[in-house]
């Protein structure tokens, strides 16, 4: 049912899980769901993203032959503990668009990183591959791991800001963990508050009822987006006025404070102004 009407909720994008969501026995009968809802018309213009099994296990190749073959545009691997795992990924995946005749390198990649040593590796594992859009942390795998349980925050404290920091320095992005009580709204959006201000780009998402919260969570509000407006022009004239620095209602204006408005307004673009 939810592969049939998840593209209403109009979320950026829509992952299909083979992994943790689905039961040992359902296992094939889920890939071939999914092979069949990546080439309906209904998925063709928002971006798909599939979380396969890991590629240990007997279900996690054919996920990938499958996925691949019906157009998919990102590859979650879920559990990367090591650029290795990458490394295997993609030569798979190379294989795998040469023989089906997709262009080598259009199937792009999301490593989730769900361990101690995933958290330890993962500045070489954002930087193992030219196909990686960004990584994500998954938590409840993590605090398994880490042999503690999932609270206020403070259990992913260090691991928050290691992949946030890999992330950046590999140039991709960074996605924070899943919110599992849906019903916990004020949780969720103390979360969100949280992550935005790190500088996480994003969350993953598991009901569509969390999807507008998130994306009215990222929008500036429309006094920001008035003063970044103010920001670019007092800069434009600054710029005709063969200025390096200028100043708006008395505080400096320089290229970092430039980038942040441009930011901004990408925000309002993106998600509209915060409600
Ligand atoms: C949580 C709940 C049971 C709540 O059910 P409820 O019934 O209370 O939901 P309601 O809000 O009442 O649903 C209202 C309407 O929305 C539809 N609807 C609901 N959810 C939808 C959805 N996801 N997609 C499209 N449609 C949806 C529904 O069908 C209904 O449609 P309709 O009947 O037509 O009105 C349900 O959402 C759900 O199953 N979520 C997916 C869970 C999931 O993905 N788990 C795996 C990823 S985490 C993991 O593995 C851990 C991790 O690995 C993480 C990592 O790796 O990051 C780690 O280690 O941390
Ligand atoms: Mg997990």
């Amino acid at each position: 049912a939810m592969l049939s009407t998840a593209f209403i909720y109009r979320p950026d994008s829509i992952m299909f899980d083979l992994e943790d969501a689905v039961a040992l026995r359902e296992k094939d009968t889920a890939r071939l769901l999914v092979f069949h809802a990546l080439q309906h018309p209904m998925y063709q213009d928002i971006e798909t993203v599939v979380r396969i099994n890991p590629l240990n296990t007997p279900f996690g190749l054919p996920d990938l032959e499958a996925v691949v073959r019906a157009g998919v545009d990102v590859v979650r691997l879920p559990k990367t503990d090591t650029p290795e795992d990458i490394y295997e990924l993609e030569r798979h995946l190379e294989r795998i668009e040469l023989a089906c005749g997709r262009e080598v390198g259009s199937t792009r990649v999301m490593a989730a990183i769900e361990s101690a040593i995933g958290v330890i590796n993962a500045v070489a594992i954002a930087r193992s591959s030219q196909r990686l859009i960004g990584i994500a942390l998954a938590a409840f795998d993590y605090v398994m791991d880490m042999q503690t349980e999932r609270g206020d925050g403070t259990e992913l404290f260090y691991a928050r800001c290691a992949v946030l920091h890999a992330a950046r320095a590999a140039g991709i992005d960074a996605f924070d963990v899943v919110w599992s009580d849906v019903n916990d709204e004020a949780g969720f959006l103390r979360e969100v508050d949280l992550i935005r201000k790190m500088g996480f780009n994003g969350k993953s998402l598991i009901n569509p009822r969390q999807i507008d919260l998130l994306h009215n969570a990222y929008a500036p509000t429309q006094q920001e987006v008035d003063h970044a407006k103010r920001v670019i022009e007092a800069a434009e004239e600054g710029e005709r006025n063969g200025l390096g620095v200028v100043s708006l209602n008395g505080k400096m204006i320089d290229a970092p404070i430039i980038n942040h408005a441009q930011m901004v307004l990408e925000r309002a673009a993106a998600s509209g102004v915060r409600h």
